[in-house]
């Protein structure tokens, strides 16, 4: 894999609160990368850091090799090749769709035919075509935020860093962005996607970081990640009414690991790639225990952070 963006030691303090504590990762040319984290984990520092908009207290950037300095040239040539899309929606609402991508385009030099195609492009991207001549200010906010990425993506830079692009937006629009996201990754886009959603990072992600109290706890794929906290089946177990059941018994069927009885509710759960439910609801029939529900359930990203932190994602 190509590494495009390198960051080594990465820290960030406001007097002595240290927010960011010498992070270091990488970022693969044509990954979707998820930055995942509770709210004040240090996810915007980064993001700012990564698109130099802050200035880190140490540590290095590079891409593709060379480091970034923080020379105006440098930064000139760098930002170039970045796409932003800042937390908060940055148009102007008494422009339409159309002139606010214009605007930001001509930023990065676009001018002529070059400029026009690229604005066609970009508004049919966010699917505003039929709106690009309507003031901003008429706009639902899910409109805002996608005209808003199509703004940061028109001059088709190589990176794109969202911080939170979907924050306060219907499920319509928040879907058409994580679907949007994935066009940019297939037209050969690499992507730094913040959030503290775990559901996005769900659909969304090639590789995730999880970030907490200014530092990075777990990296992986989705699956690197579930597999590290062992990855187990869980299944709850209501009963009509507990007759006799213990969880003695049900430690004899195969790959059942842990069991959890309070009053009729049975928790339990079980290793991943043994199917077992069938010989659990049969022992529960066998000892005359009825069956009110059964749910069963993956382990998800939520379940990695409360293994790793002790805590929920969004407390
Ligand atoms: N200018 C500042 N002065 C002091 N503390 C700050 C400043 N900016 C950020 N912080 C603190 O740095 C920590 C990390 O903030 P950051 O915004 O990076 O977190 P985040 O993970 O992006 O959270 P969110 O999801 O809320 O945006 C927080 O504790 C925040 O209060």
């Amino acid at each position: 894999m190509e590494v495009m963006l390198k960051c080594s030691k990465l820290s960030k303090s406001y007097k002595e609160k240290v927010v960011l504590k010498g992070i270091d990762f990488e970022v693969y040319k044509g990954e979707i990368l998820c930055i995942l984290g509770p709210n004040g984990a240090g996810k915007s520092t980064t993001i700012n850091i990564l698109t130099a908009s802050l200035s880190s207290n140490g540590g290095e950037i590079s891409f593709k090799g060379r480091q970034i300095k923080r020379r105006r040239k440098d930064l000139t040539d760098y930002k170039q090749v970045l796409g932003i899309v800042p937390q908060d929606i940055a148009l102007y609402e008494e422009l339409s769709a159309e002139r606010n991508l214009r605007f930001f385009a001509s930023l990065y030099g676009l001018q002529g035919e070059t400029l026009n195609t690229a604005v066609e492009e970009a508004l049919a991207f966010a699917g505003l075509t039929d709106r690009r001549k309507d003031k901003v200010k008429t706009f639902s906010g899910g409109m805002k935020r996608r005209l808003n990425i199509a703004c940061a993506i028109a001059h088709k830079p190589e990176l794109v860093i969202m911080d939170e692009p979907t924050v306060g937006i219907d499920p319509q629009s928040r879907n058409h962005i994580l679907d949007s996201i994935r066009r940019l990754q297939e037209n050969g886009m690499t992507v730094i996607y913040t959030t503290h959603y775990m559901e996005e990072v769900e659909a969304i992600s090639t590789r995730i970081i999880i970030m907490d109290y200014g530092a990075i706890i777990a990296e992986g794929t989705k699956e690197d990640l579930k597999e590290s906290i062992g990855n187990d089946k869980r299944y709850t177990i209501e009963l009509e009414e507990r007759k006799k059941i213990q969880a003695e018994d049900l430690f004899s069927i195969e790959g059942v690991k842990n069991v959890k009885i309070e009053e009729n509710i049975l928790e339990l759960s079980s290793l991943k790639g043994i199917e077992n439910l069938d010989r659990i609801i049969a022992l529960l029939s066998d000892q005359g225990e009825k069956i009110k529900n059964i749910t069963s359930e993956a382990t998800s990203l939520e379940t990695v952070f409360l293994k790793l932190t002790g805590r929920k994602l969004r407390d």
